[in-house]
């Protein structure tokens, strides 16, 4: 399938995972985020519209502690992702400025979701933001989301968080990044044979049953949540792909319509 129809597309959310920001090791990722804010800015060089949905915030904080193991309680995460975000979005900061370009830092609950006015509130402030050439870098308000009885406020993991974002800001294309090409036809970190699948149009029984587990302790989705955000998206008559988070600049290339990662359209 050619992807011409990738260079007419102008607002554009980019979602990169934990396992994307963090080097093995749990160190941050410094050439990946300068990469990002370098491919950003130029996309909106070339009149491009560009939200970012981040995680790592958890991992962040875990690599501030020297921690290597995910914490058990709710509360030690919770506070692990206060400290991460705060340094995580400093770093975007710092790698955007660079680039002369301003960033917005915007945490989201469930209540989007739910809640009317606060739909139309974020709908409005990324508008702003994005009329200002300013990039809306999302993430879940992990310190306070947790589930209690009759107020859900978890996402749970930033695949759906991405999706729900793309949704409310009417983007043309979402672009997941993560630590594999795209999705496989099992998966390739236990399978060395898996064949990369180059377009998904619906995602079936068939479809899901490829996908298994996360691929660090501090990521939360795995290719599972990956492919319940393809369908949200799909639902929603939107564009999707999962691609590498190795080489950022290579979204440059997907944009002008080169046929890299999976494609769900
Ligand atoms: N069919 C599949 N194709 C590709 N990856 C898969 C598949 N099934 C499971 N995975 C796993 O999904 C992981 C990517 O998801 P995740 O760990 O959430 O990463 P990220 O932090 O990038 O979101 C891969 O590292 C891989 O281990
Ligand atoms: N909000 C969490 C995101 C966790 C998450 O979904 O991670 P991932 O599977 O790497 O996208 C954080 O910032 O740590």
């Amino acid at each position: 399938m050619s992807r011409d129809f990738m260079k007419d597309y102008k607002r554009i959310v980019i979602k990169i995972g934990t396992n994307s920001i963090m080097l093995e090791g749990n160190q941050i990722d410094y050439k990946k985020l300068d990469r990002l804010a370098f491919v950003c800015s130029t996309l909106i060089q070339e009149g491009k519209e560009v939200i970012i949905v981040t995680s790592g915030a958890v991992g962040v904080g875990a690599s501030h502690l020297n921690l290597t193991e995910y914490p058990q309680t709710i509360e030690e995460q919770q506070a692990l992702a206060a400290i991460g975000q705060s340094i995580l979005m400093g770093h975007y900061s710092r790698f955007f400025q660079y680039y002369n370009r301003a960033t917005a830092q915007i945490l989201l609950t469930r209540d989007v979701v739910t809640f009317e006015t606060s739909y139309n509130n974020v709908k409005r402030t990324m508008n702003t933001l994005l009329k200002q050439k300013i990039v809306p870098i999302i993430n879940e308000n992990d310190a306070i989301a947790d589930d209690e009885l009759n107020h859900q406020t978890k996402f749970g993991d930033n695949d759906t968080l991405s999706a729900i974002v793309a949704g409310v800001s009417e983007a043309d294309l979402l672009i997941i990044m993560s630590d594999v090409n795209g999705l496989y036809d099992s998966n390739p970190k236990e399978n060395p044979d898996a064949t990369l699948i180059e377009h998904v149009a619906e995602i079936t029984d068939e479809i899901e049953l490829m996908a298994s587990g996360k691929g660090s302790a501090f990521a939360t989705g795995g290719m599972a949540t990956k492919l319940k955000a393809a369908e949200k998206i799909l639902n929603q008559k939107q564009a999707m792909i999962i691609t590498s988070g190795e080489d950022p600049v290579s979204i440059l290339r997907i944009l002008e319509g080169d046929v890299i990662g999976t494609l769900f359209k």
